[in-house]
């Protein structure tokens, strides 16, 4: 049995000796003292290489029937092979198979027929086996590639895949104040796709590009919630300066980064604080760091001398994992118990540089645009709007979801535009009203809201108010003369500082005022304003002109 929470002395493990708490700080380079923009950055040629741990969302564990699930009480979701109790022995999970290969197939991988696990040994409390199960030789996927856009759209890059790998998440350790490490095995063999990519990027801005687009497919194909911050999208990167681009610099790897701006962080220091050591005549050592959220610096996590010897070995109480394909599955007498390559890749979603894609040829939407909704899995309710109001502005009804329908959902805390309360039809029958100057944008907006509360439909909610304006060009063009009429008899002043090559001056615009308070007045208020206002000056400027 696990006891509900491990409370240790820091040397019972061995790899908890002296267990410091991870950071040790050997030297600081202040980045941004004034000395450092003197470095002469374009001598140097950065280069990133990530490798991107991204939770499996699979019920169970890699190789267990524990529960994956965050914010359990500690150590309640731990069984006895996630403790590492002896005879206790590794069962593969398929459905975390099933989702790197959907994994390796976005990423244009070749999908791997067999694969091999490895034990990586290293020490430490929240890893009871003292090593982990992964893919060291022989992952699962390799050799893929993702196409990329930078983060305004205005170029497409492509980084190479170099590898998915299957391994166990470890668990926690949080250390207390004193002598004591507090382990939580919750997380413990939760599974992990290792992404890793080839030493290509050149920036921290196309670091961030790259991660965001890995993000939005992993989101999109379903293999990762992407919580980050439950670190379930952890980035190491690893970054190096060199004076040719053929001749790559020394690697230096920042572990456990997570939040896309705290990676650009971390690579715009890193590529300073490397630049200000070979610019002051030193060299840069290959050594992990760490990421100091508070200062904001990476900080030296071990010792430099050592260099971290993992002992890999084949994984003994693990077969070799099988995956097939439509040709092979066919030999089995239960093809549905195993994982057909052919199948994951049919049944794949459009991924998210498609679905921008159509909506900036289809509706000639900004990337930026295209963007917003492809994030937000909205790029359906936007069509279905297009599509039940054809003559709407696209760009139109993007502003009003962005401004009023995210507005809805973040109110009432919905998760997914399916809980949205407004349909796309209705909005499109709102917006029409809209269109049509049936209604101006204040009252739009009313209805929206009233929409919401009372789930009723647009049309009945103008009608039943009563909220329909007069818009109607013949109708408002006799109000709008009348008016005129009216000011003419008994105000003559109201409307003589009208010009008419100066339509916008002061004056004109207090005679339009005038007019349109008239026809307001005269309406009950029920005149479409903007209608009026371009109404009144046609009229007036014939007047003036005629
Ligand atoms: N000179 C370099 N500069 C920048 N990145 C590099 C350089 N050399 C290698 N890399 C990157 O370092 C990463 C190496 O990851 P990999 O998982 O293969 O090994 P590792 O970091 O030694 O293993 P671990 O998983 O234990 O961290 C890759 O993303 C690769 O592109
Ligand atoms: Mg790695
Ligand atoms: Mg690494």
């Amino acid at each position: 049995m696990v006891p509900s929470l491990f409370m240790m002395q820091r040397c019972l493990f061995p790899g908890a000796i002296g267990c410091k708490p991870s950071f040790i700080l050997v030297k600081r380079y202040n980045c941004s003292s004034q000395k450092n923009a003197r470095l002469q950055d374009d001598r140097w040629i950065p280069t990133v290489g990530l490798e991107i741990h991204a939770q499996i969302n699979s019920q169970s564990k890699l190789f267990s029937s524990a529960k994956n699930q965050f914010m359990a009480p500690p150590n309640s979701l731990v069984s006895n092979f996630d403790a590492s109790i002896p005879g206790t022995l590794p069962v593969i999970n398929k459905e975390c198979v099933r989702k790197a290969v959907r994994t390796g197939l976005a990423l244009n991988c070749k999908i791997q027929k067999t694969s091999f696990f490895d034990r990586k040994h290293y020490f430490y409390s929240d890893m009871p086996q003292g090593y982990q199960i992964t893919q060291y030789k022989h992952p699962i996927a390799k050799n893929g590639y993702l196409h990329y856009p930078t983060a305004d759209g205005s170029v497409v890059k492509r980084v190479k895949i170099e590898q998915i790998q299957l391994e166990q998440d470890s668990g926690k350790s949080m250390h207390e104040e004193g002598q004591v490490t507090l382990i939580d095995l919750n997380r413990a063999g939760v599974g992990l796709m290792e992404i890793v990519t080839a030493p290509e990027v050149s920036s921290a801005g196309d670091a961030c590009a790259f991660l965001k687009e890995l993000y939005g497919i992993l989101m999109r194909i379903g293999t990762c919630d992407g919580k980050l911050a439950e670190g379930q999208f952890r980035v190491d990167a690893n970054i190096s300066i060199a004076q040719q681009k053929t001749k790559l610099g020394t690697r230096v790897e920042v572990k456990n980064i997570s939040g896309f701006k705290h990676i650009h962080n971390v690579i715009e220091y890193e590529i300073k604080r490397q630049i200000r050591i070979v610019e002051e005549g030193g060299i840069v050592e290959s050594e992990t760091r760490a990421f100091d959220y508070e200062t904001g610096f990476t900080v030296s996590m071990r010792d430099k001398e050592i260099k971290q010897d993992y002992r890999f070995m084949p994984e003994p109480n693990l077969p070799p994992l099988h995956v097939y394909d439509d040709s092979s599955v066919t030999s089995l007498s239960n093809p549905s118990s195993v994982i057909n390559v052919d199948q994951e890749r049919r049944n794949l979603p459009k991924l998210p540089a498609d679905i921008r894609g159509h909506l900036i040829e289809s509706f000639h939407l900004s990337f930026v645009e295209a963007e917003f909704l492809t994030n937000r899995n909205m790029e359906n309710y936007f069509i279905e709007v297009m599509e039940c109001a054809h003559n709407l502005n696209p760009t139109v009804v993007w502003n009003w979801i962005k401004m009023h329908v995210i507005a809805h959902m973040v109110e009432y805390n919905l998760s997914s535009i399916e809980e949205c309360y407004v349909s796309a039809r209705d909005l499109a029958a709102l917006l029409l009203l809209l269109h049509n100057n049936e209604i101006n944008a204040e009252t739009a907006h009313l209805t929206f809201t009233t929409a919401i509360q009372t789930r009723q439909h647009p049309d009945k909610i103008v009608e039943e108010n009563n909220w329909k304006m007069i818009s109607d060009k013949e109708t408002v063009t006799k109000l709008c003369e009348d008016a005129i009429a009216t000011l003419q008899c008994t105000d003559a002043k109201a409307l003589s500082g009208y010009d008419a090559d100066k339509p916008k001056s002061k004056a004109s615009k207090q005679a339009i005022k005038r007019v349109i308070m008239l026809v307001r007045k005269n309406t009950n208020d029920k005149i479409h304003t903007g209608v009026a206002k371009d109404v009144t000056m046609k009229l007036l400027n014939y007047k003036r002109t005629s």
